[in-house]
């Protein structure tokens, strides 16, 4: 379904991504892991159209999309979280979850102020789908607090609901166990195995949780330091010298 090829960005004189290529099926969680600074999120600041790689292709089912800007992507599916939470604050639960489909919608501002019979079916489709997501991430008593009083952990789980309201094929986790405690953990855990399971979602994640990426990855690609260093499955990554020579390095 995702195919990259020889994914490059050079930021001036730093190569912070040299010749990264892996490929994402169908129904199926990979991850991205490696030592800190290797490049993690600056290729899915590629994929997502943050940024305009400098060599190498991105294909979604064939068509190249790197370079496109990020909300023609997301409409292709593609869509992601932040390592650092990015919400609305000031906008309640339920709103962060309706701005999320306007935008995704490209909703016509007059049809929305003569509220056509069109306009208001699909509002009401909208508000069915962030109810749904709001109870499936267990927010649902929470629909009307500002996204900004939420704790941590559940703002986390908005932003995930926040993706799932707009139907992606794929989406792109960065760290998204980064702050939670290790329930809030494994309740996560069972989210993204259940949209994968459930609602036919691929996923890849950064994430520095060990335990968490060797449970639930069908497969890993490590890089370090910009470069591709192994992939394949939780048992081979675990057991790979230069994997384990990567880390050890680091700590
Ligand atoms: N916009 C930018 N301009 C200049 N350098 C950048 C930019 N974004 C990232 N870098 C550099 O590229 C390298 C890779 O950074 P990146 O954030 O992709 O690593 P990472 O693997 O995601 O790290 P971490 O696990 O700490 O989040 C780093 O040396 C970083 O300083």
């Amino acid at each position: 379904m995702l195919e990259v090829q020889n994914l490059s960005m050079r930021f001036g004189g730093l190569l912070a991504v040299d010749q990264v290529s892996l490929d994402v099926r169908e129904h199926e969680i990979v991850s991205i892991i490696g030592p800190n600074g290797a490049g993690k999120t600056t290729v899915f600041n590629c994929m997502s159209g943050f940024y305009r790689p400098t060599g190498g292709k991105i294909l979604l089912d064939g068509k190249e999309i790197q370079g496109k800007p990020d909300y023609r992507i997301s409409r292709l599916g593609l869509v992601r979280t932040f390592q650092h939470v990015r919400l609305f604050n000031r906008m309640t639960v339920v709103e962060n979850l309706m701005v999320a489909q306007h935008r995704h919608l490209n909703t016509n501002l007059l049809s929305g102020l003569v509220a056509t019979p069109n306009y208001r079916a699909r509002e009401q489709k909208a508000l069915d789908r962030a109810s749904y997501w709001l109870e499936r991430v267990g927010l649902q008593e929470l629909a009307n607090r500002d996204a900004g009083n939420l704790a941590y952990g559940q703002q986390r789980r908005l932003e995930i609901a926040r993706c799932m309201v707009t139907e992606p094929r794929l989406l792109m986790l960065d760290e998204p166990a980064a702050g939670l405690n290790p329930a809030e953990t494994r309740e996560l855990n069972q989210l993204i195995i259940s949209l994968k399971e459930d609602y036919n979602v691929s996923v890849v994640l950064i994430e520095h949780d060990m335990s968490l990426v060797m449970d639930i990855s069908d497969r890993i690609n490590v890089i370090s330091q910009g470069r591709p260093l192994a992939t394949g499955t939780p048992e081979e990554v675990r057991n790979n010298d230069e994997v384990i020579k990567a880390y050890l390095g680091e700590a």
